[in-house]
């Protein structure tokens, strides 16, 4: 038997669209020979649909989309993922596989293992399965299942969704839709799984993920095709929708393949098709950012770039007093080597204009951080006005480590639409663009080894106000992803004191990054809707 393992990048509820996408793969299948084209987990609305879920207008859209899909079907079977409506007690849905063959559904497995953890809600809207059959289909026996199920570790739960079906009636196959997002490591985690699954169950599994940017999350695809001794037959692209074909009957044949490694490049490509499908599907074409000559910046143009073309992008230099003219030059050296638009808009005149506004209220008081956040929000401000004139999107640039401890200015550098580097730790945001100049220099060598500043006053340098982001970025990483306690940081070789700073500056700034642009998630724990913490709270932790 032949099966197509489909990888399709959907916009959550448009099912017009999302249907017609299905119905082109299915062709391609045919064409190709297959018997079977399996898509992933919830196929027809995206993934996540959140309180869309709520809405019985949106289910009954659903429901047409699914129709259609039964009359198109024909002779070509296939496994779609839907909600499903029940009764009774308990929530309204079931989170199911659906396999349709005839024009018609002749098996479902429903979720049993509902996630509601970081990012995911599924609780608030499903309730779980009962345990699944295997399937007889075209001779072979097939274990179908919905993401999570597979997730057990089955040394540590032996009973879980993959046993019991084992147990059951054994299947040929195991076969599991998904909507499994990307963070970095991810890729090493799920084949580590995979791997201990195939091995403890003595199955091969066939695995389809969805692929494409939604919202904060990247969709990586890398759908699979694994063998009994949990080998990668087959993989399929990573951040592009893609189609693998896999004989079931030359299950083993050929060399088996290095399962994806998580290099950074990884983290790139997620970053610029989280970047392009942000804009894309929400219906903008161009963006603007404020190019400062520093590596932040520097960086999400590249990215810009890459998701838009360089026509669509436009940077902005905008020198204050305290901006270096080395910052100006690598500025516009920069945006010509990636051949998108530039423009210089000096602020001076802008800055005097609020001092003498100000002049009256703040007689006698010295310059303080107002006048550097000033100067941040003029240049937020011109950059909305360029977004609201020409209807670009601001990117605005600011990263990890910077969000954590609030070194970022509300309605100033914080201006924007989309948060590209949100969760791209300072000393990976490095990593990255050593690597997008890995052959030839894309971004002018002197961004990378001069010293981090926010130019916002004389000779001023993020270490006068920061721990070095070397000693930051892993305090951030043990408290924010390993939810690791003050004492554990600091058996890992870390100060005191500096941990505790680190701690209070991020509680502290919980407010801030409420009102943050979205951004996008490449860590196992991003701030947004995956880490769920108060504004007002007394816990102290020392
Ligand atoms: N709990 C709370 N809930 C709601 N609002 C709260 C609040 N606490 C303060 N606030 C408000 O927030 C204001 C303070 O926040 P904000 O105005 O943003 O300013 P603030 O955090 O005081 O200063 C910005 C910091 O970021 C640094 N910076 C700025 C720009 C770029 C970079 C860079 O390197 O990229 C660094 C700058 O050097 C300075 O240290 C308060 O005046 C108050 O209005
Ligand atoms: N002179 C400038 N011209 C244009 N944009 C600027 C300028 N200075 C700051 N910005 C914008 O504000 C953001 C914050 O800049 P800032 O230099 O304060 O901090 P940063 O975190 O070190 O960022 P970067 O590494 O990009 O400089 C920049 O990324 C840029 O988008
Ligand atoms: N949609 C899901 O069930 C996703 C959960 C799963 N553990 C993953 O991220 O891969």
């Amino acid at each position: 038997m032949k099966i197509a393992l489909v990888q399709t990048n959907p916009v959550i509820g448009a099912f017009e669209r999302n249907l017609r996408q299905v119905q082109a793969w299915l062709e391609k299948a045919h064409l190709a020979g297959c018997d079977l084209a399996v898509f992933p987990e919830l196929t027809l609305c995206g993934y996540p649909p959140q309180d869309l879920l709520e809405r019985s207008t949106f289910l009954e859209a659903h429901d047409r989309a699914l129709q259609e899909l039964l009359g198109f079907c024909g002779e070509m079977a296939c496994v779609v993922g839907v909600p499903v409506l029940r009764h009774g007690p308990g929530k309204p849905l079931y989170n199911s596989a659906l396999l349709i063959d005839g024009g018609r559904v002749v098996f479902r497995a429903r979720k049993q293992l509902l996630p509601t953890y970081d990012v995911f809600d599924e609780s608030r809207y499903f309730e779980p399965g009962e345990p699944a059959l295997a399937f007889p289909f075209r001779g072979q026996r097939l274990g179908l299942s919905v993401c999570e199920d597979i997730w057990s570790e089955p040394l540590r739960y032996p009973l879980n969704p993959v046993t019991e079906l084992v147990a059951a009636g054994r299947p040929d196959v195991l076969i599991n839709i998904s909507a499994s997002p990307y963070y970095h490591g991810k890729l090493e985690e799920r084949a580590r799984v995979f791997r201990d699954l195939c091995r403890s169950q003595g199955l091969p599994l066939l695995y389809v993920n969805q692929v494409g940017g939604q919202d904060s999350l990247l969709f990586d695809g890398h759908s699979l095709a694994m063998d009994r001794e949990g080998r990668v037959c087959r993989v399929a692209a990573g951040f592009a929708e893609d189609m693998l074909v896999i004989d079931t009957d030359h299950w083993q044949e050929g060399a088996p393949v290095p399962p994806p490694t998580d290099t950074i490049d990884q983290v790139f490509a997620g970053l610029v098709m989280g970047t392009r499908d942000y804009l894309h599907k929400i219906g903008f074409k161009q963006a603007v950012l404020g190019l400062s000559g520093g590596i932040d910046s520097a960086v999400t143009a590249v990215i810009g770039c890459a998701a838009l073309g360089a026509d669509n992008v436009l940077c902005v230099a905008m020198p204050s007093p305290y901006t270096s003219q080395a910052s100006v030059d690598d500025a516009r050296n920069l945006a010509g080597n990636l051949g998108c638009g530039f423009e210089l808009l000096p602020i001076h005149r802008t800055m005097e204009a609020y001092r003498e506004t100000l002049a009256p209220l703040f007689a006698g008081l010295a310059d303080d951080v107002t006048e550097q956040n000033i100067q941040a929000r003029i240049r937020g401000n011109l950059l909305m006005a360029l977004s609201n004139k020409f209807g670009h999107l601001l990117l605005s640039t600011g990263n990890k480590s910077e969000l954590a401890v609030g070194y970022c200015t509300l309605y100033g550098d914080m201006s924007g639409g989309l948060a590209v580097l949100a969760d791209v730790p300072k000393v990976m945001v490095y990593e990255l663009a050593r690597w997008i100049n890995r052959d030839r220099e894309v971004i002018p060598e002197h961004i990378l080894t001069r010293p981090p500043t926010a130019e916002l006053k004389p000779d001023q340098c993020d270490q006068d106000d920061l721990p070095p982001y070397e000693i930051l970025d892993p305090i951030l990483e043990a408290y924010l992803e390993e939810n690791l306690s003050v004492d554990g940081i600091v058996a890992r070789g870390f100060d005191r004191a500096v941990v505790c700073d680190v701690i209070r500056r991020i509680k502290r700034n919980e407010y801030k990054r409420k009102q943050a642009p979205l951004g996008l998630k490449v860590t196992s724990k991003a701030f947004g809707y995956g880490r769920r913490y108060p504004i007002v709270q007394g816990f102290v932790e020392e």
